[in-house]
């Protein structure tokens, strides 16, 4: 008996505080529109993401919804993608030198990233070797992650960073006749027969190696060599812009946002203008919308609805840094014309 009592009025206490839990949080929610609760390994970090997440949880609704001027420029953009039937190769190759000046290092013109890549794609392989370059490691390049930031740099007006495209390649055809000896090394071939190869770098190793699809093809990112001298300050500059190279570790984890890489963002809280009128144009969808638009135009699937859901996130919270900045210092502090 008493038992039974001990029992029942145990099962009504835990109701207690099960509903005081439900509305603890109902009130607690309705208080403040949270959707962006501040994650909580950050608790013990600085006051700093506390402030950019409440920017977050108020940013401004036209962060949120697509701008209306940007429909004439991503008519525009898309256009350049166009593939041409008309598409010399040979003659393409013959201008190369010429395409990079001061503003941009490939034309940007009506079709002509649609040209390059379509010649980076389909030109007949004369040479296939190592690249001499390439020392860190920090687990598997994803080849798509290369062609996918180019898009992206192509969107946010970037033009310091080299056109970038998916090709597949049949390893026995396109590769064997034309390898080096020093490629040749590298090969080697698995149980059926395959031509497999382990590359040369820091860390490759003959029981890590890339092998062909059952059609005999490996897909990878055909990326254009930017025939020229770098500077090197850790990063590498070309007539003292940054050229973004080395781009094949985005699309990881869709579900984390490393806050830490808008360090340099919420720290030195200077961003170009351009740049942020550019990022302004994107909002709602527009961004991910057409880097699959540019993607159609040249047959490629780049990334998981997923990433595409993680790159808008991350455009929410990238504007919402910016607000974090220009409520500290103002706008004419973060937001440069000039360096
Ligand atoms: N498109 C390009 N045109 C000319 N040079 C390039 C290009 N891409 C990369 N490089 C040069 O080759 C170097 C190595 O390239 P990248 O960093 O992409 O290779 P990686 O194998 O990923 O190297 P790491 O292992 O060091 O990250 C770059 O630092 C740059 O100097
Ligand atoms: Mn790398």
């Amino acid at each position: 008996m008493t038992l039974n009592y001990a029992f029942g009025f145990s099962v009504i206490l835990l109701l207690l505080v099960a509903v005081n839990v439900y509305f603890f949080y109902t009130f607690t929610g309705l208080s403040k529109p949270h959707s962006f609760p501040v994650p909580s390994k950050l608790e013990l970090a600085p006051d700093i993401f506390k402030d950019i997440f409440d920017q977050l949880n108020y940013l401004p609704s036209h962060y949120k919804v697509k701008n209306p001027k940007y429909l004439p420029v991503q008519r525009r953009l898309l256009q350049s993608f166009q593939v041409p039937s008309d598409t010399n190769t040979r003659s393409l190759w013959q201008d190369a030198q010429k395409w990079s000046n001061e503003e941009t290092l490939f034309p940007r013109t009506y079709g002509a990233p649609g040209q390059i890549l379509h010649a980076i794609r389909t030109s007949p392989i004369a040479l296939v070797d190592n690249a001499p370059k390439g020392s860190i490691y920090a687990g598997f390049d994803r080849h798509n992650s290369e062609v996918f930031a180019y898009y992206l740099a192509s969107v946010l007006n970037f033009k310091w960073i080299a056109p970038s495209t998916i090709r597949k390649v049949h390893v026995r055809n396109d590769v064997v006749p034309f390898a080096t000896a020093g490629l040749k090394m590298t090969m080697l071939k698995n149980e059926s027969g395959s031509h497999c190869i382990y590359g040369k770098c820091y860390y490759c190793k003959p029981n890590e190696t890339v092998c062909p699809d059952n059609n005999g093809e490996i897909e990878g990112a055909a990326i254009l060599y930017l025939d020229k001298q770098f500077g090197i300050h850790k990063y590498e500059v070309y007539k003292d812009k940054i050229v973004l190279v080395d781009n094949g570790k985005g699309l990881g984890n869709p579900a984390v946002d490393e806050m830490d890489i808008l360090a340099p963002l919420y720290q030195c809280c200077i961003l170009s203008l351009s740049t942020w009128l550019q990022l302004e144009m994107v909002p709602g969808g527009s961004l991910t919308d057409t880097i699959k638009l540019i993607s159609a135009t040249q047959g490629e699937t780049l990334a998981t609805e997923e990433h595409f859901r993680a790159v808008e996130r991350r455009l929410l919270k990238i504007y919402a840094t910016v607000q974090y900045c220009i409520g500290k210092h103002g706008r004419a502090k973060v937001l440069k014309s000039t360096f």
